[in-house]
């Protein structure tokens, strides 16, 4: 078993063997969900023997927090909460926002314990710990906090940025292209791979592209269900660059939902998108946008759609990170979260990584010890 850490906070207390057990489970269970706008959390419900009885998992904006998760799955098994104990990777939400504060469905739920890792750092959703004890929960912090707060290190990153989440897509060949000597690029993905992208483009706030994009490919930028109908959830169509967007691109669209950005700095673009509300950005193309984030260190998360095909010449993926040494590479590390880190979409693999910037030696063990237990989660092939 592996051991996890209690940092000293001012309501830490030792735990049990039980709460320790039931951290790990929440830890694994929270890989489970999809990275964004949103952090990935787990929760346990542990009875006073210290027995598992439900858990839950954050399955992304707009749905169900994990504590509400796992107290709904112990209401489907009809288990009585009352007098339980609650141990959860994050703090519980006090705010309203989409899916109601967790703090009153905990107290609702009669729960007598919390113990929870990390602070919650977001500010209209922090002091859930605050209203917990106020009603009588007894409620303790710290332990595996180092854990907790690796599992989310980019989001807590921009969230203390005030930046959005920031994912990455590459639609590429064997050798790196997306687009050929002729600027041809639709499509080198499998329609699997297609429809997965247009899944995340409906997860997303908002979807970037750069002008060349937009005067070479003409994108429409909206989500779409395999047979061609909008999705119910559109993202901000955004368009960075200097030039002027066409009047009559197909990306502006009819919905008052394009922006375009007139500025080559990429923070630049993510405040303004920021300042928009959004909170999750993928940022789909072309080489030279992929690149100029890459080289600013603003990518969160690489979605990357592998094609087994070969161009030879066209458009590489990335034209310049200013690196000139191999000792300034960038280096990524393969992302267990939400469904793996290779998963087979048709004929493509599909590499889902998560980016090293922000992680420390001593919190980094959690992601190694987690994949055993989080691939008997995984549904894609392996
Ligand atoms: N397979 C895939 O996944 C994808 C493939 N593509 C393909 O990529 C190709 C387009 O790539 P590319 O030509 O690089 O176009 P980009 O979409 O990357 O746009 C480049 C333009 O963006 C503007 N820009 C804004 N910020 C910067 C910056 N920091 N550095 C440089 N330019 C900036 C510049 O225009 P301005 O003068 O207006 O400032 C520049 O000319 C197309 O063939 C398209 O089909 C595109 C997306 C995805
Ligand atoms: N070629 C290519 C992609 N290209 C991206 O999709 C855009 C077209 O979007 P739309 O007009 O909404 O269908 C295009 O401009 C580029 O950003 N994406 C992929 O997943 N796989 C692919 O092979």
């Amino acid at each position: 078993m592996p051991s996890i850490s209690a940092e000293p906070s001012s309501a830490a207390e030792p735990s049990s063997a039980a709460e320790q057990g039931a951290m790990e489970a929440a830890l694994a269970a929270a890989l489970r969900g999809p990275r964004g706008a949103n952090p990935l959390v787990g929760a346990v419900i542990l009875s006073p023997e210290g027995e598992h009885l439900a858990t839950g998992y954050h399955r992304g904006a707009g749905t169900a927090h994990a504590e509400a998760d796992a107290i709904s799955e112990a209401r489907r098994q009809g288990i009585d909460t009352s007098g339980t104990t609650m141990v959860v990777t994050l703090e519980p939400c006090n705010h309203e926002g989409r899916t109601g504060p967790c703090a009153q469905a905990i107290i609702a739920a009669g729960i007598a314990k919390v113990v929870y890792a990390v602070d919650d750092p977001h500010d209209p959703a922090a002091g859930g710990a605050r209203t917990l004890r106020a009603a009588g929960v007894e409620v303790h912090s710290g332990l595996a906090a180092g854990e907790a707060r690796d599992l989310n290190r980019e989001w807590f990153e921009a969230v203390a940025a005030k930046r959005p989440f920031v994912t990455l897509h590459i639609a590429q060949t064997l050798d790196s292209r997306i687009a050929a000597v002729d600027g041809t690029s639709q499509w080198i993905s499998s329609p699997e791979s297609l429809a997965d992208n247009h899944g995340l483009r409906e997860l997303i706030d908002a979807i970037l592209v750069g002008t060349g994009t937009v005067l070479i490919d003409n994108p429409r930028l909206t989500a779409r269900t395999p047979d061609g109908e909008l999705s119910q959830l559109q993202p901000l169509r955004a368009v960075m660059g200097l030039r002027d967007v066409p009047a009559d691109a197909a990306v502006r669209g009819t919905d008052g939902r394009f922006v375009h950005l007139p500025t080559r700095d990429p923070a630049q673009a993510l405040g303004r998108l920021f300042d928009e509300g959004a909170r999750h950005v993928m940022v789909e193309g072309g080489s030279s946008i992929l690149s100029t984030f890459l080289a600013a260190g603003l990518v969160d998360e690489l979605i990357i759609y592998l094609a087994p095909t070969l161009l030879g010449s066209g458009t590489a993926a990335l034209n310049d990170l200013g690196i000139t040494t191999l000792a300034d590479a960038q280096h990524w590390s393969w992302d267990d979260a939400g469904g793996g880190a290779v998963r087979t979409l048709g004929n493509d693999l599909r590499l889902h990584l998560r980016s090293t910037r922000a992680a420390t030696s001593k919190n980094s063990v959690p992601q190694k010890v987690l994949h055993s237990e989080a691939a008997e989660y995984l549904t894609g092939g392996h």
